[in-house]
């Protein structure tokens, strides 16, 4: 779909047509409520503005749909092929590494209660476990706001691609 069609299109059109950025239908609704967008680069601006805004809450309900780094996303939606996609450079034939960020990720959940969330996308499965071992080090406001930035970059990023 272009910004055209996005402009154009019903209201509940537009909605599915961003929906598998983010589980949060607000955003969502924001976006589709202020059309016509005069360009991508607006559309851009105004949502990373709005998603600025998230907190906590946010995140863990964001996380619903955000499988964990090393496991394949099961099932034919789209959020689920957009993190296979997303987590391509995992080479999941390295069982140490699958096993590695397994452990890790475990220990993360039992830290901080929550699924560990990175931008996978151009990032190998060496890099994510390295910065999921740094992580797993920091206190719990700074992991906040860690995990935050990387939900609005995977957003920004399959909003983005939606319009591309
Ligand atoms: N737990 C995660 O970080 N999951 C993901 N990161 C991405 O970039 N896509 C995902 O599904």
């Amino acid at each position: 779909m272009n910004l055209d069609e996005f402009n154009q299109a019903s209201a509940a059109e537009a909605q599915q047509a961003i929906a598998h950025c983010v589980a949060l239908p607000d955003w969502i609704a924001s976006l589709v409520a202020a059309r016509p967008w005069r360009s991508l680069d607006a559309l851009l601006v105004v949502a990373d503005g709005l998603a600025q805004r998230w907190d906590g809450v946010a995140l863990s309900r964001a996380l619903s749909a955000h499988p964990r780094i090393g496991e394949r996303a099961a099932g034919a939606g789209k959020e689920a092929q957009l993190s296979r996609q997303e987590q391509g450079e995992v080479n999941e034939a390295d069982a140490l590494l699958t096993q590695a960020l397994a452990a890790c990720n475990a220990a993360y959940e039992r830290r901080f209660g929550r699924v560990f969330l990175i931008r996978a996308k151009g990032r190998s499965g060496e890099q994510m476990l390295a910065e999921l071992q740094r992580r797993l080090q920091n206190e719990a406001p700074q992991e906040q706001r860690e995990a935050l930035h990387q939900l609005r970059e995977i957003t920004l990023l399959r909003l983005k691609e939606t319009f591309l």
